[in-house]
């Protein structure tokens, strides 16, 4: 049975789109990317997955019940980091997350000290005197306190430093190797790629793909930027899988997706200054995704 099965999932704000249709189903124990640029309607689907706000078509279950018939018994078993936490009074840290913990049965003390150890978050500090790095960890703790099944992720990197980020990977995949389905969503690909084995791509409301990471990497393109001491001949770079070549005197950038060794036997016919090689950005990636599957007629 899938944890999370979304069927034909559709949210308007008025007459302006949220999401329009999504279809999917994430199974028990993967790690799943939910990925798209600003806009697209990541934080909707999560909303409504969550019974925060309803939706105008389509149904969200989860553990196979329906979100909104049985939403206060599923949020049990569920461990939510929203894109923004906002915490209001100026309680303690360790005061606002054993208020938290009290709404579960298990004892969670001993577990809430060893998160905030592991993310050096300091439990005896006022929740307004934190930064904005530091609330992130609050909302992690908090998340993850009562040992949920199902661990739901929205944007969850913002303001962490990169240790931190690598803490919060590791403390992921632990719960992972544990048993939790952990939904991450994300507009920052590199993330996504690091930690999830499938992935759903949206854009403008609605699913454009579905696929398991590795494929979606093979379908890919590398960004080449470099200086040459001389200007380029375009020509020597014109083979199957070199596109947006734009070019200045010697400076020179395009996408490349094929064998590696063709691009670089020819780059070494050139007398360099320097050279980039990037991954594209979110962007590029779906729009040349999309190109390539459609030439594929898919
Ligand atoms: N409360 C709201 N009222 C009206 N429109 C909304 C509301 N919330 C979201 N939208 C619109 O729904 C669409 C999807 O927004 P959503 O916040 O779900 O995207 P997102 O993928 O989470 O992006 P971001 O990463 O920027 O949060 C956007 O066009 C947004 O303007």
């Amino acid at each position: 049975m899938p944890v999370i099965e979304l069927n034909g999932l559709t949210k308007t704000y008025g007459g302006a789109r949220g999401i329009t249709d999504l279809s999917f189903t994430v199974e028990e124990g993967e790690i799943f990317g939910f990925i798209g640029p600003n806009g697209a309607g990541k934080s909707t689907t999560i909303r409504t997955m969550l019974g925060l706000i309803y939706p105008t078509g389509g149904s969200a279950k989860i553990f196979g019940k329906d979100c909104l018939q049985h939403g206060t018994e599923i949020k049990k078993e569920i461990g939510y980091l929203p894109s923004e936490v906002f915490y209001y009074d100026n309680m303690k840290v360790k005061d606002l997350l054993q208020y938290s913990a009290s709404f579960y049965k298990k004892d969670s003390r001993k577990r809430m000290r060893e998160l905030a150890e592991r993310m050096e978050l300091d439990l005896n500090k006022r929740i307004d005197d934190l930064s904005l790095g530091n609330k992130k960890k609050v909302g992690i703790v908090q998340g993850l306190l009562h040992e949920p099944r199902l661990i739901i992720l929205d944007e969850p990197t913002s303001g962490l430093d990169p240790l931190m980020q690598q803490r919060f990977f590791e403390l992921l995949e632990e719960e992972n190797r544990k048993g939790a389905t952990i939904l991450f969503s994300s507009h920052i690909l590199s993330e996504v790629q690091r930690l999830c084995s499938r992935v759903a791509i949206i854009k403008e409301g609605r699913l454009i793909a579905l696929e398991k990471m590795s494929e979606l990497k093979g379908s890919t393109y590398k960004k080449f930027k470099l200086a040459a001491k001389s200007d380029v001949d375009a020509s020597a770079f014109g083979i199957p899988g070199v596109m947006e070549w734009k070019s200045e005197g010697g400076e020179v950038s395009f996408l490349f997706k094929g064998d590696i060794n063709e691009i670089l036997r020819r780059i070494a016919g050139l007398e360099l200054e320097n050279l980039w090689v990037e991954e594209p950005d979110l962007e590029e990636i779906f729009m040349h995704y999309y190109e390539s599957r459609e030439g594929a007629g898919a």
